[in-house]
C-alpha cells in the first residue's frame, strides 16, 4: 500500500487506528419492497488504499454506496464509519463524519446553474462558516489540486469538456480535506488518455494527502493501475475481494471472464501484473 500511514487524532472524537479500516460493513442487507438487494453483505476499506469496487450491471454498487452514504435504509447490519457505528452517533458525530467523506458522483456531477467555483464552494456553504474570501482562495487551491486552471472557476459545466467537468466534480469532493473519497465510475465517458491521466491524480491524491478512495469502476484499466484491492459484489455479496493478482488467480466464474474474459485480452492486462 503505497498510502501515508497514520494515526487519526479524529474531530469526532473516534480514534482509528492505522490498522483499522477506516470503513467496515458488517451483515448489510438492503431491499426495496420483496426485492433483497444486498443479503448479509461485508467490506472494509482500509486507511490509505484504493479501493475498486467491481461487479454487474444492477449488482447493487450504487446501492452499497448509497446506503454506506446513509442514502439508503439497511433492513439489517452495521456500517462504522473511522470506528464508529453510523447508527449509534450522535448527530454531531454525523455531521463531523459527513464533513470527513467526499463524494463524486456518477451522475449530477456538478450543479448547472453554478460556477465551477461555487459547486466547489458548496460544501464549504453547508458546513462551514467562513468569509467569502476564504472561501474563494480555498476554491481556487482546489482547482489547482486537480489539475484546472483558474480561468475555469467563472464558467459553467456547460462550457467545459468531460474531463474538466470530472476534475471540477472532485475538486467538489475534495472541497472540506476529506479522508475518505467515494468515486462512482470516475472513468465513465472519458477517452482512454483523459481516463488515463484521471487515474494518475487519483493516485496522486493518494499518495499525497493519504486519501482513501473507494472507486467503483467498470475500467479495467483503472483496476490494474490504480488498484490497491478490488472487491468484486455478486449473489448480493461480496464475492471475492484481493488484489488484482488474486483476481487473475480466481475461478469464480464472474470474475474469472471479467479479468480474464476476451477484453481483458484484448488489453493485455494479465501482462502488466
Ligand atoms: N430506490 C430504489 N428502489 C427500487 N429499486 C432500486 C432502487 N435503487 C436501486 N434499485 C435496484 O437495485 C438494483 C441494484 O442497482 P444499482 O444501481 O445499485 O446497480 P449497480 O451495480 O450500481 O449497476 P450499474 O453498474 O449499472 O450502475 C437494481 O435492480 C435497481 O433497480
Amino acid at each position: 500500500m503505497r498510502g501515508a500511514a497514520r494515526s487519526d487524532a479524529t474531530t469526532n472524537g473516534a480514534a482509528v487506528a492505522d490498522d483499522q479500516p477506516i470503513l467496515s460493513v458488517r451483515g448489510v442487507t438492503v431491499g426495496f419492497g420483496d426485492k433483497i438487494v444486498l443479503d448479509n453483505l461485508d467490506l472494509d476499506i482500509r486507511r490509505g488504499e484504493i479501493l475498486g469496487f467491481v461487479g454487474a450491471s444492477g449488482a447493487g454498487k450504487s446501492v452499497l454506496l448509497r446506503t454506506v452514504l446513509g442514502l439508503n435504509k439497511k433492513r439489517a447490519g452495521t456500517i462504522r464509519l473511522f470506528g464508529l457505528d453510523v447508527d449509534e452517533a450522535s448527530e454531531e458525530e454525523r455531521l463531523r463524519m459527513d464533513m470527513r467523506m467526499g463524494v463524486l458522483f456518477q451522475h449530477g456531477a456538478l450543479f448547472s446553474s453554478l460556477t465551477v467555483l461555487e459547486n466547489i464552494q458548496v460544501p464549504m456553504r453547508e458546513y462551514l462558516d467562513m468569509p467569502r474570501s476564504l472561501m474563494d482562495e480555498l476554491a481556487y487551491l482546489k482547482l489547482e489540486l486537480v489539475g484546472l486552471p483558474a480561468d475555469a472557476a467563472p464558467k459553467f459545466p456547460s462550457e467545459l469538456s468531460g474531463g474538466m467537468i470530472k476534475r471540477a466534480a472532485l475538486a467538489r469532493a475534495l472541497a472540506l480535506d476529506p479522508d475518505l473519497v467515494f468515486l462512482d465510475e470516475p472513468t465513465s465517458g472519458l477517452d482512454p488518455i483523459g481516463a488515463a491521466e484521471f487515474d494518475e491524480l487519483v493516485a496522486k491524491l493518494r499518495d499525497t494527502m493519504g486519501l482513501t478512495v473507494y472507486m467503483v469502476t467498470h475500467d479495467l484499466d483503472s483496476l490494474f493501475s490504480v488498484c490497491d484491492r478490488v472487491a468484486v459484489l455478486g449473489k448480493k455479496k461480496v464475492l471475492v475481494e484481493g488484489t488484482i493478482k488474486d483476481m487473475l488467480a480466481s475461478e469464480e466464474p464472474w470474475v474469472k471472464s471479467y479479468f480474464r474474459g476476451k477484453r481483458a485480452r484484448q488489453l493485455d492486462l494479465a501482462g502488466r501484473t
